[in-house]
């Protein structure tokens, strides 16, 4: 499973990030598409990014296929599995702008500068269920897409895409974010604040300690408990100052909602476990990951790179 969060600081700078649960790697890395870059696309043509564009992915054919990524300008988008109820439109449309499926981060932060943008244009968009190559499947994503003021929650399915405001600012996996919205609810009564003793006939309760109020904060790692805890943890965790301060937030509430080996199961047999966590700051245009084995933060400043360069840079392997 999957947890993306976005916040932003006093100035309004994104923080963006996301866990990546599964039980293999893709050889994925960090890359960075210039704007010099043209990137061959399924249906558009060649695509030359507006934005220099910084994410985790993998690259086939040329094409930077993207599990999450951000923008120079401050944008980005993650995807998130959603089997079941994910659902693509199988060919192009006429008259509308097709992209598909693996495209569809890289030109989202290649092409936008706010999430208002991508809103607008996503009325015109069909997602296509193109594989980036023989040996791929396509995705079963849904995408978190947030910029310093707010984000929205992409959802294609039987019935068509279905754009939501995401008032809460996170996103983990099935089912449709509509239902995780009304789940939430179940937990209004969670509360960070210490407990005051209280009168019970004769008797004077007092709380054990802090936490007594999260008591009954969910503590699974299915998707619903996942969304309830980064919700609860992005929208109290205190207002920081400062890059170190925010990074150490966007981190530390993904890793309120990471998954440990040894607790869930794919249907394989194989757990599934967080095997990275990466993240985005818009206010220094700079891209943290860390992984399973080596929880250590590597970071990359966009600005250490030739953002007006040709080549798909590959940060890391
Ligand atoms: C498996 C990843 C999502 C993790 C997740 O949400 N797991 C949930 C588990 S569960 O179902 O809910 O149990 C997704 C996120 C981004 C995906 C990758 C990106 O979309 C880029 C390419 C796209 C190609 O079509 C397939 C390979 C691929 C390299 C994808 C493989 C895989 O589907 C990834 C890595």
């Amino acid at each position: 499973m999957c947890t993306g969060v976005r916040f932003a600081d006093a100035a309004g700078n994104l923080y963006f990030g996301r866990n990546l649960d599964w039980c293999e790697s893709y050889g994925e890395g960090v890359v960075i598409t210039p704007r010099g870059a043209s990137i061959p696309t399924q249906f558009l043509g060649s695509l030359s990014p507006e934005h220099a564009c910084v994410g985790m992915g993998i690259v086939v054919g040329g094409v930077p296929c993207y599990f999450d990524c951000a923008n120079e300008a401050g944008l980005a988008i993650a995807g998130l599995n959603f089997p079941g109820y994910a659902q693509f439109a199988e060919a192009p449309e006429k008259g509308a702008v097709n992209v598909a499926a693996y495209e569809f981060p890289l030109w989202v932060a290649a092409s936008f500068s706010t999430v208002a943008e991508v809103r607008k244009a996503l009325k015109d968009v069909v997602i296509v269920a193109k594989a980036p190559s023989e040996g791929y499947g396509v995705a079963q994503l849904h995408w978190l897409v947030g910029d310093g003021k707010e984000s929205i929650v992409i959802e294609c399915q039987a019935d068509g895409m279905h754009v939501y405001d995401d008032g809460l600012d996170v996103l983990t996996n099935q089912p449709p974010f509509p239902w995780h919205t009304e789940n939430v609810r179940n937990y209004m009564h969670i509360e960070t604040a210490h407990p005051e003793p209280v009168a019970w006939t004769r008797d004077t309760l007092r709380a054990f300690g802090s936490g007594a109020g999260m008591i009954g904060f969910p503590g699974g790692y299915d998707p619903a408990s996942r969304f309830v805890r980064a919700a609860f943890l992005n929208a109290h965790y205190p207002a920081e100052e400062g890059e170190a301060a925010n990074v150490t937030r966007l981190f530390r509430t993904l890793e309120g909602a990471s998954m440990c080996k040894g607790g869930a199961q794919m249907a394989d047999g194989r757990f599934e476990y967080t095997m990275f966590s990466d993240g985005y700051s818009a206010a220094t245009k700079t891209y943290y990951w860390c992984t399973y084995d080596e929880p250590a933060r590597q970071s990359v400043c966009m600005d250490d790179y030739d953002l007006n360069g040709t080549e798909l840079i590959r940060v890391a392997a």
